[in-house]
C-alpha cells in the first residue's frame, strides 16, 4: 500500500500535522463513499463545502485528510495536509495512486466548445481500424478497448479519470483520445495527468450559467494548452478568433488547422453532396461519408492528429474515406414518404446555426422543420439565441422540452419564445411534451420536406426532476414517419 507521504509528493503543500508514513487504502472526495483507510479530500463545490464533511469521513474510516483550512475539531489519530488548492491535490493525488497510468498512455485532449466527441470518437474509430487497441473517454461512452463503461460526465472526476486510464494501461491500450471539458478544467479533473496532444476545436456560446463571462470560460480552455509540458503537442484552429490565443503561453509544440487561412494542416471543400462531401487534405484529395463544413474542420482535426502521432500519411488518409458519422450527430434517416429527418445534439447557438447551414444546402425545394429546446440548469442565456438561429434558418419551428431537470419546463420554453422575431412569433409552435412536438412535425411534413431534431442527439433519456426517463429522439421519429 502507498504512503501518505508518497502521494502528497507533487502537492503543494503548505502545512501538515500528523504522520506521513500512514498507508492509505483508497482516494475519494466523497463523504459518502469513504472506507477504512480512505485518504478524504475536502473539495469546495458549487452546492456544498466538501469541509463540513471531514468529521463524517473520519467516523467512516478515513486516516487522513486533504484539506485548504483546518477544521475545529482535530483528531490525534488522524493526519491533516493543508494545500492552497484541493482540487489540483485531488488529481495529483489520484495520478500517483494508480501509478502515473497518462505516462503510460499516448493520451490527447481535445477542448472548446463543440466538436470534441465528434474528433475524440473518430480518432477512436481510426485507430481501431489502423489496428491499434485505443481508450475513449468522451460524453458519449467510455472505452477500454472494445470494452465499453458508461459515462456520466464528458471529462471524469480525477479518480474515475486515473482508474480508466490505469484500466486501459492493463488492457494493453496504447493510444487514448479524451474530451477535456470546461468544466473538468476549472474543476482541476485532469490535474497531474500527462497528455501528449491537445487539440483546439473552436469557442462560442456556452455554459455562462457556471463561467459567468465568456472571458472566464476562455481562460478555462486556456488553462489547458498553458499546461501541456514541453515535450506534447498544441494543436488549433486558427480559423476560430481565438485559436491563436490558446496556444499563447504553452510550451508545447505549436501547430495550426485551418480551412480558411493557412495553416500546418489545411482542408478544401471541393464538392458538397446530400451525404458525402469530397474533401482535400493537405492537397490530397479524398471522398468522406460527412456533410457540414464544420466536419471538415474536425476530419482536419482527426488527420493532423494521426500526422502529429507518426501514423503514415497513406493509411490516414485511406482511414478518413471509411470513417462513418457518430450516433447523434447529424445522423439522418430518410422515410418511406420522402421525409428527411436528422437527429443532431446541437445544443448552442453556433452549433444550431452551422447544423441550419448546412440542412439548407441539402433540402432542395423542401421546408425545414425545426423541433429545438434547451436543457433546464444550465446556461439560460443561449436560450433565446437558439429560438431566433431556428426560426432565421426554419420554415417552421416547434419549440419544446429538451432535459428540463429541476425547471418548469414551460418557463424554459418561454425563455426561448423571447428569442423568436416578432413577425414569427405567431408561426411558432410551442408543445411542451417532446414526443407530442416530434408528432407535431411529422404532421406537418411532407415528401421532400426536411425534419431537424435538435439538443438531445446520442442520449437515450429525458432528465425531468433528476429522474431520467427512457427517450430516444431518433426511435421516436422513426417510428412516428413509418
Ligand atoms: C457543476 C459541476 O460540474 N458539478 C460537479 C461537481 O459537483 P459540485 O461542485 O456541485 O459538488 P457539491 O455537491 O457542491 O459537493 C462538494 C464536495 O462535497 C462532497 N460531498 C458532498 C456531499 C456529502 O454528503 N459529502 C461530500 O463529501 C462532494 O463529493 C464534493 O467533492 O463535482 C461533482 C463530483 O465530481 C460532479 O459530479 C458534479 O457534476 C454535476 C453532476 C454536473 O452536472 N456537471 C456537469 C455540468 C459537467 O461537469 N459537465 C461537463 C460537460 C460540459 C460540456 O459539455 O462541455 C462534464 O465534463 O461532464
Ligand atoms: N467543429 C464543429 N464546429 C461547430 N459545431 C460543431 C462542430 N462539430 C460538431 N458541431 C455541432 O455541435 C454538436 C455537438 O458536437 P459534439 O458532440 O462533437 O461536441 P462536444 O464539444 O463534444 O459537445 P459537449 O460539450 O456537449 O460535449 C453537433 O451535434 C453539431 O451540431
Ligand atoms: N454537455 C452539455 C450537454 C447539453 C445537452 C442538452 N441536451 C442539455 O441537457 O442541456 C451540458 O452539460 O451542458
Ligand atoms: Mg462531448
Amino acid at each position: 500500500m502507498k504512503t501518505l507521504a508518497g502521494l502528497i509528493k507533487n502537492c503543494d503543500v503548505k502545512k501538515y500535522q500528523g504522520d506521513l508514513d500512514v498507508k492509505v487504502s483508497s482516494v475519494c472526495f466523497d463523504s459518502r463513499n469513504v472506507q477504512e483507510g480512505t485518504l478524504y479530500v475536502a473539495q469546495r463545490g458549487t452546492q456544498v463545502d466538501g469541509h463540513q464533511f471531514i468529521s463524517k469521513a473520519i467516523r467512516s474510516g478515513a486516516t487522513c485528510v486533504v484539506c485548504e483550512t483546518m477544521p475545529q475539531t482535530i483528531y490525534d489519530n488522524v493526519t491533516y495536509v493543508l494545500v492552497e488548492n484541493t482540487a489540483r491535490a485531488l488529481g495529483q493525488i489520484a495520478s500517483l495512486f494508480y501509478d502515473e497510468p497518462s505516462k503510460e498512455l499516448k493520451l490527447v485532449g481535445v477542448t472548446g466548445t463543440n466538436g470534441k466527441t465528434s474528433i475524440v470518437t473518430l480518432l477512436y474509430k481510426m485507430f481501431n481500424k489502423l489496428g491499434y487497441k485505443v481508450g475513449l473517454l468522451s460524453t458519449i461512452a467510455n472505452y477500454v478497448g472494445e470494452k465499453e463503461h458508461k459515462a456520466t460526465h464528458t471529462t471524469p472526476d480525477a479518480v474515475q479519470l486515473n482508474v480508466l486510464l490505469r484500466d486501459m494501461v492493463n488492457e494493453g491500450c496504447e493510444y487514448c483520445f479524451m474530451e477535456v471539458s470546461s468544466h473538468a478544467l476549472v474543476q482541476h479533473r485532469v490535474a497531474g495527468v500527462h497528455f501528449i496532444g491537445g487539440i483546439f476545436t473552436n469557442l462560442t456560446h456556452d455554459h455562462l450559467d457556471y463561467h459567468e463571462t465568456f472571458k472566464s470560460y476562455l481562460t478555462a480552455k486556456k488553462s489547458f494548452f498553458d499546461k501541456l509540458p514541453k515535450d506534447s503537442f498544441a494543436l488549433t484552429n486558427i480559423d476560430d478568433r481565438n485559436g491563436e490565443v490558446m496556444l499563447q503561453n504553452t510550451k508545447a509544440k505549436q501547430y495550426a488547422y485551418a480551412a480558411k487561412s493557412l495553416g500546418d494542416f489545411n482542408v478544401k471543400i471541393l464538392e458538397r453532396h446530400f451525404d458525402t462531401t469530397l474533401m482535400e487534405f493537405n492537397g490530397t484529395e479524398v471522398w468522406t461519408q460527412f456533410i457540414g463544413d464544420f466536419n471538415a474542420y474536425n476530419l482536419l482535426a482527426v488527420y493532423a492528429t494521426a500526422c502529429l502521432l507518426d501514423i503514415p500519411e497513406q493509411s490516414t488518409l485511406v482511414a478518413l474515406s471509411t470513417l462513418e458519422p457518430v450516433a447523434g450527430r447529424l445522423d439522418t434517416y430518410v422515410s418511406g414518404s420522402g421525409i428527411t429527418a436528422v437527429v443532431d445534439y446541437a445544443h448552442t447557438p453556433d452549433a444550431l446555426e452551422n447544423v441550419l447551414k448546412t440542412l439548407k444546402g441539402i433540402v432542395d425545394d423542401g421546408q425545414i422543420i425545426t423541433v429545438v429546446g434547451a436543457g433546464g440548469n444550465r446556461d439560460k442565456t443561449k436560450r433565446p439565441k437558439m429560438a431566433r438561429i431556428a426560426c432565421e434558418y426554419s420554415n417552421r419551428v416547434i419549440l419544446t422540452s429538451d432535459n428540463p431537470r429541476n425547471e418548469q419546463p414551460e418557463s424554459i420554453i418561454e425563455d426561448m419564445f423571447n428569442g423568436v422575431p416578432e413577425e414569427q412569433k405567431l408561426a411558432t409552435l410551442c408543445v411542451t411534451n417532446r414526443r407530442e412536438a416530434i408528432k407535431m412535425a411529422a404532421l406537418l411534413a411532407v415528401k421532400g420536406d426536411l425534419i431537424l431534431i435538435a439538443g438531445k442527439g446520442h442520449e437515450t433519456y429525458q432528465e425531468v426532476e433528476d429522474k431520467r426517463n427512457y427517450f430516444n429522439d431518433k426511435e421516436e421519429i422513426k417510428q412516428i414517419l413509418n
